[in-house]
């Protein structure tokens, strides 16, 4: 299968290194420099290097079979999607749905439950080793088809029915977990063991599961779990922030707000929390 990636990212990276052992991936970036790099050393994952071609964004992408978008949600506008190839977007969040329902493409959605962090141009480490799940959003159904044709015992991908659920249940994890752990500049499992970002996170998640209509309790079962097993990770926004990019929050914790009307003063408060840890962060006014 001819596999186009666009985002030479974390997850970009780690999915051209794994889908690369068996399908013919071409990964799409948007600077010279990393074209360069990615066509002269290959894609290096964990230290071993897998040879994958580079390419300028549109270069011969409508030829390829699927395209995996791996931009983070803040990209997608600036993307020119060609309408035949089938699409397959990895976003966390929820507001990616806006732009992908007018899109003529077949198109499926997925969560990824690994980590991974980019080390270089070409170089990812493989930092949470868990699987990917697909569900179908529109167009032919594809989902379950990818899931055979990509997934392997090495790297698990699992077919979702219901693509609001799957997203559902991975937002209601980072709307709690990313703005509080960004905020307070801790780990994960911090979560749990400070009393009082322990409250602030039942409040979210309250708020969350309101919006998305799913229990409470359960969520924050889930939570607590992933809290747990995560402890020592870094989440995804603090790690942008600690890196000076721009974060997610609009996409994640902004969609619950919308969702429900403004009427979620604990997101309210979180997402004005981190944009002003952006603004530092952009002035260089961060002590
Ligand atoms: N990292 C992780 O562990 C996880 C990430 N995710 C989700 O996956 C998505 C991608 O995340 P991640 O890989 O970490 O993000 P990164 O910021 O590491 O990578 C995004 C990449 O997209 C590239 N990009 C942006 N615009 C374009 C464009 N127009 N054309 C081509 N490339 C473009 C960026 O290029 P440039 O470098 O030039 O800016 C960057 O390399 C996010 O939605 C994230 O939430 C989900 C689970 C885990
Ligand atoms: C599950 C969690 C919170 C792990 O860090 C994550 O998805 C993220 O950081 O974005």
């Amino acid at each position: 299968m001819r596999i186009g990636i666009i985002g030479g990212g974390s997850i970009g990276l780690l999915l051209a290194s794994h889908l690369g052992a068996v399908h013919k991936v071409s990964l799409y970036v948007r600077t010279e420099k990393q074209k360069k790099a990615v066509n002269e050393n290959g894609v290096i994952c964990d230290g071993m290097m897998r040879e994958i071609k580079a390419y300028s964004n549109n270069e011969q992408m409508k030829e390829q079979d699927l395209l995996i978008v791996a931009v983070k949600q803040y990209h997608l506008q600036s993307l020119t999607l060609p309408s035949n190839p089938d699409l397959l977007f990895l976003q966390n969040g929820m507001t990616h749905l806006s732009f992908i329902q007018h899109l003529p493409n077949n198109c499926a959605l997925g969560i990824v439950e690994h980590g991974a962090m980019k080390a270089s141009e070409y170089e990812v480490f493989h930092t949470g080793n868990g699987s990917i799940r697909l569900a179908n959003h529109h167009g032919k159904e594809m989902a379950s088809q990818l899931v055979d044709l990509l997934g392997s015992e090495k790297f698990p991908i699992y077919f979702h029915d219901d693509y609001w659920n799957m997203l559902s249940e991975k937002l209601i994890i980072n709307t709690v977990i990313n703005p509080l752990t960004a905020i307070f500049k801790v780990n994960n499992k911090y979560i749990l063991e400070n009393d009082h970002i322990r409250k602030l996170a039942e409040l979210l998640c309250e708020e969350g599961s309101r919006a998305l209509g799913l229990i409470h309790e359960e969520q924050w079962q889930r939570i607590c779990r992933i809290a747990q097993s995560t402890g020592e990770n870094q989440s995804s926004m603090l790690k942008d922030l600690n890196e000076e990019r721009k974060t997610e929050i609009d996409a994640i914790c902004g969609f619950i707000l919308k969702k429900l009307e403004g009427e979620a003063p604990y997101h309210n408060f979180v997402i004005e929390s981190v944009h002003a840890l952006e603004a530092i962060n952009y002035k260089g006014e961060a002590i």
